[in-house]
């Protein structure tokens, strides 16, 4: 079991202390996770815990007057945190009191006192604390004083570039999902709860599962190719899926993510689903009337089917 933790007051970790990182960790991209593999691994030689210290809003957002696309929702980050094998999560409400803290103070009061870290593991060029104070040289020298090791991870790279949430961000945004795919070690997918729609879907031959996104900020807009797991186990099932606020229809306040699963007829409301994107079809479009839409859904409905390497439907 991973503990969960959102304040800094108090130790928390058992006496022997942790290895431990900090960072954003929106999507768990192949640098985040080169990095948590060795903080498990460190964990495990030392007889130690394994900590993640990471911050809820992303700090990036809380700076932007944009809204900043995630990656990952808090859920599906702690999910892949624990799936890194990390023992304790402190996930840090980063508001204007954390803004404020010294990075020296961030030190001593979170890696020194409250996780009693023996470790510390960052990227190379990883900043934290006020206005960005505290980088590696400060960690290794605080290190020295308080007891803990500075540890700074090689920086993974692909294609001569280095790995980060911001790279991915703007790959998805390019519609390059095979790039996305590559940074992240994995291809792009958003999970949810299914809800029930209007139920027009169904009307138009189109039943959809709708996954809504809160007010996450989403790093996509469309009609996409998808493939989809479902709780019970069975995965990579093929199909074509709208992320968007539907013009036609009735424009919603937030963007809704609707899939809708080829040669499929289930009852999933209330399941887990996750929707895996393959390709970008085309962007989201105001039609005139619902004739209008249903022909343009079948042309996507073949173009998915065409995307994912599946027959055509018959007399199509
Ligand atoms: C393949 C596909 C493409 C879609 N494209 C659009 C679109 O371009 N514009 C739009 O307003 N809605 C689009 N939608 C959303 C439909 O309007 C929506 O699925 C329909 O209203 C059914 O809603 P319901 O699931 O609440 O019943 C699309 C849905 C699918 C499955
Ligand atoms: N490519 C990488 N290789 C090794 N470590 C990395 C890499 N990218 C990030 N890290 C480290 O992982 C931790 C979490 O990183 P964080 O999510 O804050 O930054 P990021 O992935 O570079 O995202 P952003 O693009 O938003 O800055 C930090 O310690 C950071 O230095």
């Amino acid at each position: 079991m991973t503990e969960l933790h959102r304040d800094v007051a108090g130790p928390c970790v058992a006496p022997g202390g942790s290895v431990v990182t900090v960072g954003a960790f929106d999507g768990l991209h192949r640098g985040h996770r080169a990095l948590l593999a060795r903080v498990r691994e460190r964990a495990d030689v030392l007889g130690v815990e394994a900590v993640a210290i990471s911050f809820e809003p992303l700090p990036r957002a809380f700076f932007s007057p944009e809204p900043v696309p995630r990656l990952a929702s808090m859920r599906e980050k702690l999910e892949g945190l624990r799936d890194a094998g990390m023992d304790r999560v402190l996930l840090l409400r980063f508001n204007r009191a954390l803004t404020a803290m010294p990075a020296e103070q961030f030190v001593r009061d979170v890696l020194v006192r409250r996780v009693a870290a023996r470790e510390v593991w960052v990227g190379g060029d990883f900043r934290f604390g006020h206005k960005r104070g505290g980088d590696f040289a400060l960690l290794e020298r605080m290190g020295a004083e308080h007891g803990f090791a500075a540890r700074a991870m090689p920086v993974q790279q692909i294609d001569g570039l280095q790995v980060s949430s911001s790279a991915i961000r703007k790959a998805l945004a390019d519609g390059d999902f095979a790039h996305a795919g590559r940074l992240l070690g994995r291809p792009f997918a958003m999970s949810g709860h299914v809800v029930e729609g209007e139920k027009l879907g169904r009307t138009l031959g189109y039943p959809t599962a709708n996954v809504p996104l809160g007010r996450r900020v989403t790093p996509l807009q469309g009609i996409f190719a998808v493939r989809v797991d479902l709780p019970d186990g069975r995965s990579g099932l093929p199909g074509v899926a709208s992320l968007g606020v539907r013009p036609t229809v009735n424009r919603l306040p937030q963007p809704l993510l609707e899939a809708h699963l080829f040669d499929f007829d289930e009852e999933i409301y209330g399941h887990r689903i996750r929707v895996e994107f393959v390709t970008h079809l085309r962007d989201e479009e105001k039609f005139d009337d619902l004739d209008a839409l249903v022909v343009q859904m079948d042309r996507d409905a073949a173009a998915a089917r065409a995307a994912l390497g599946i027959a055509p439907v018959e007399g199509a």
